[in-house]
C-alpha cells in the first residue's frame, strides 16, 4: 500500500525577515494562546512585534535563519532510505514553510492510499503535536483511505539508545572533572497548560528515566529542568537557570542534554551553547558540556521506522485524555 509519512515539526524562520511572521503564526495558534478571536489575533500581533527583535538576535547567531528545516530534511531522507519506495516521507511544519497543506498536496499527487502521522516530538503536548494533528485533520479531512497516528514515543528504544549515546560522548570527557551532574533540559510549558491535563511533563520524566536506565552509570547525579520560558506567566520548573545556580553552589561540572528536542536549532545552538554556557562560566561552574541532539543517529531513525510499522508501540503510559490518538493502533 502506498503510504505517506507526514513528519511534523515546529518550523523556523528561513531569513531575518521571516522572524516576525513566524512568531505571529506561533502566537496566533489557539494551542499556544487560548483566547478567542479577535483577541488572540491582536495579542499575536502585539507579542510577535515585541518579541521579534529578541528573536532576530537569536537567529543572527545562526547566520540569519533556523537550521531546523535542513535537520528535518536530513532525518526525512534517512527515514526514506530505510523505508523504501512504498513510502513517501514528507515534512509538515506548523509555523513556517513547508506548511502542512504542501505536504498534503504532495501526498495526494503521489497517490498515497494511507498516511501515517509522525511528530518529531517524542513527548505529546497539546502545544506541539496536538496542534499539528488538529491542523492536519482540518486540512486533510477524509482525503485518504486510512490515517494512523503516532501520538508520542517517549520511551522508544532507538530514541533512548541514541540519546544515551550522545550523552556518553560528553560523559567520557566530563568524568575527568570529578562527579559531573547530568541536566536533562526540556522546552518548558506554562503551568496552566499542564494543569489542564497536558501529558508532556510526565512523558519528559519517562524519557529521562529510560535514558538514565540505558546509561547504567552507578550513582549518577541527574536532574530534569526546563528552558526557553517566554512571557510573564508561571512555567513549569525548575528552570535550567535554577539548576545551573544549584550546580554552581555544589561546585559540580554539568552535562546539559536536550531531552525533548531531536534536532539542533535555536534552543540548543543558542540557548544551550551560548547563553547557558555563558551563565555557567559567570557562575564559576567547573566545566560545562552539552550533549548533541539525536538528529539523524541511526538508532533514532530506525526507531522512527519501527513506529511506522507499529504506531502505538512506544506510547507513553500517560498519553491520556488530551491526546488525539484516540487509542488508535
Ligand atoms: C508561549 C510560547 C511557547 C510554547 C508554549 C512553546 C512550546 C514548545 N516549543 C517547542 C519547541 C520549539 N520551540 C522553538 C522556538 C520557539 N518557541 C516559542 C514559544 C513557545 N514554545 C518561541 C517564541 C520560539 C521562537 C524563538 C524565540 O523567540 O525564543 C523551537 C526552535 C525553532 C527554531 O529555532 O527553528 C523549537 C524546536 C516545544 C517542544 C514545546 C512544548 C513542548
Ligand atoms: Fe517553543
Ligand atoms: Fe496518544
Amino acid at each position: 500500500m502506498k503510504t505517506a509519512i507526514i513528519l511534523f515539526n515546529l518550523g523556523g524562520p528561513d531569513s531575518l525577515d521571516a522572524v516576525k511572521p513566524f512568531l505571529f503564526n506561533l502566537f496566533n495558534d489557539k494551542a499556544i494562546i487560548g483566547a478567542p478571536n479577535p483577541i488572540r489575533w491582536l495579542l499575536a500581533k502585539y507579542i510577535s512585534a515585541k518579541r521579534a527583535p529578541i528573536a532576530r538576535g537569536i537567529y543572527q547567531h545562526l547566520g540569519g535563519k533556523s537550521p531546523l528545516l535542513e535537520q528535518t530534511q536530513d532525518q526525512a531522507a534517512a527515514l526514506q532510505k530505510l523505508l523504501g519506495n512504498d513510502f513517501k516521507v514528507l515534512i509538515a511544519m506548523r509555523y513556517w514553510h513547508p506548511f502542512a497543506d504542501q505536504a498534503l498536496q504532495e501526498a495526494k499527487a503521489w497517490g498515497a492510499e494511507r498516511v501515517i502521522l509522525l511528530p518529531l516530538y517524542p513527548q505529546f503536548s497539546t502545544t506541539t503535536t496536538g496542534s499539528s494533528l488538529k491542523q492536519w485533520h482540518q486540512l486533510a479531512a477524509n482525503s485518504f483511505g486510512e490515517t494512523r497516528t503516532v501520538c508520542c514515543y517517549p520511551v522508544e528504544p532507538g530514541l533512548i539508545r541514541a540519546m544515551a549515546a550522545k550523552i556518553r560522548v560528553e560523559w567520557d570527557q566530563a568524568v575527568g572533572q570529578g562527579r559531573p551532574r547530568l541536566l536533562f533540559s526540556a522546552h518548558g510549558l506554562p503551568q496552566s497548560i499542564i494543569d489542564k491535563g497536558d501529558p508532556y511533563q510526565r512523558q519528559v520524566e519517562q524519557t529521562t528515566a529510560a535514558v538514565v536506565a540505558e546509561l547504567g552509570i552507578a550513582d549518577l547525579d541527574w536532574a530534569i529542568c526546563y528552558q526557553s520560558r517566554v512571557g510573564p506567566a508561571k512555567w513549569i520548573g525548575p528552570s535550567t537557570e535554577d539548576e545551573l545556580h544549584r550546580a554552581a553552589a555544589d561546585k559540580v561540572a554539568v552535562i546539559v542534554a536536550p531531552v525533548a528536542f531531536v534536532s539542533e536549532h535555536s534552543e540548543t545552538l543558542v540557548e544551550l551553547d551560548i547563553e547557558y554556557r555563558h551563565l555557567a562560566e559567570k557562575l564559576g561552574i567547573p566545566a560545562y558540556f552539552r550533549a548533541a541532539a539525536v538528529s539523524s543517529h541511526p538508532d533514532f531513525i530506525k526507531g522512527l521506522a519501527d513506529l511506522v510499522g507499529d504506531p502505538g508501540a512506544a506510547r507513553g503510559k500517560a498519553c491520556g485524555s488530551q491526546c488525539l490518538c484516540k487509542g488508535e493502533a
